[in-house]
């Protein structure tokens, strides 16, 4: 079988057209316009590149974008006191703190200090028990972004053999949960896992979220399966520096049905998705429909 490449690319440009649109009718018919503030701590080049993008593509849907550097020393007071001014700038409906944050800052209690209704990582204590307890939740934009290319491939994901690679707060365990709340059979994989290529073997899905470049081989991958290729991971290749998945994309594509490729696949929805979040709480903010299509 040869693999339907899944357009991870072209899905995220149709969906940040469908937020660019309500934007535009929020501001024409209530004079709202969603704002999306991103705080980022020290200079990791990695995440100066995701910033920048997240920064340019929130503008380009017609949205405002506030970007805050700090540097690398800053204090967890002073990171605390900038995200209670977020909270309560009512001009600021989601508020995103890029990860990993630099080794003397507390993550969790950074995180839990964002107002939940502002989360739009989906990575609050609070959101991650709504989304556990099936409520109405802000939902991991990398997970979501995930989801809505398996629903758009297969429809109804009942009663399908999932399988989760990695088991982190920000992909494997939101990730696990959306497909159990779509009614698969879920499995959650990681690094003490008996037997691993069997596991994989029974999937009809496959995330794959680990941070190990092109870790699963092909043979792992039933004939048939959809496979997401969550990882992102920077290699030198013939004296270049290449980004690869998690999944080995040429001998996995041989036996897939559908497959993601990286990049081009999960990235640009991650960042679709934080698009869709952020209208999403500006709709609920300001007690407005939610818009459709753009949530779990
Ligand atoms: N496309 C996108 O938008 C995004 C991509 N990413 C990428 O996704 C990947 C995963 O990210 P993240 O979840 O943050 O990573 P983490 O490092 O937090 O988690 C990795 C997981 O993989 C598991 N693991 C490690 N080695 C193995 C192994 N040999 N066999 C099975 N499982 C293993 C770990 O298991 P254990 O818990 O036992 O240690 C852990 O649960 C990275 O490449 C990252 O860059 C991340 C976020 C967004
Ligand atoms: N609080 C927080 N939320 C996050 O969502 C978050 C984070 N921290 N820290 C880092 C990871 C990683 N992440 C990516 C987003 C987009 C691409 C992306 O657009 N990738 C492009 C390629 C980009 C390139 O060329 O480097 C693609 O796959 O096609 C990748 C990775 C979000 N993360």
């Amino acid at each position: 079988m040869v693999a339907q490449v899944i357009d991870g690319k072209a899905f995220a440009a149709k969906v940040r057209a469908q937020v660019a649109d309500k934007v535009a009718k929020l501001k024409e018919e209530h004079g709202i316009t969603p704002g999306l503030a991103v705080v980022l701590v020290g200079e990791d080049p990695a995440s100066q590149v995701y910033v920048r993008s997240k920064g340019k593509q929130t503008v380009e849907v017609g949205m405002n974008s506030y970007e805050h550097k700090l540097d690398a020393e800053t204090s967890e007071q002073d990171l605390l006191a900038l995200i209670d001014k977020l909270n309560n700038d009512p001009a600021v409906h989601g508020i995103l703190v890029q990860l990993p944050l630099p080794k003397h800052l507390n993550e969790d209690l950074v995180i839990n200090a964002i107002n939940p209704a502002k989360d739009v990582d989906g990575f609050h204590i609070s959101n991650v028990g709504l989304l556990a307890t099936g409520q109405k939740a802000m939902v991991p934009c990398t997970p979501l972004g995930c989801l809505m290319m398996l629903r758009d491939q297969h429809g109804s994901l009942s009663g399908m053999d999932a399988v989760v690679i990695g088991r982190s707060n920000i992909v494997g365990k939101p990730m696990a949960q959306l497909l159990l709340g779509d009614s698969c059979t879920v499995t959650i994989a990681h690094s003490r896992t008996r037997n691993l290529p069997d596991v994989v073997r029974r999937a009809d899905i496959v995330v794959a979220a680990v941070g190990r470049p092109e870790m699963v081989p092909g043979d792992w991958i039933k004939e048939g399966a959809t496979v997401i290729d969550v990882g992102i991971n920077r290699i030198e290749r013939d004296g270049k520096t290449r980004l690869v998945g998690d999944v080995d994309y040429a001998s996995a594509a041989e036996r897939a049905g559908a497959i993601t490729p990286v990049p081009g696949g999960v990235g640009p929805m991650t960042i679709a998705c934080l698009l869709a979040n952020t209208l999403t709480a500006c709709c609920r903010a300001n007690g407005l429909p939610e818009p459709e299509g753009l949530t779990a």
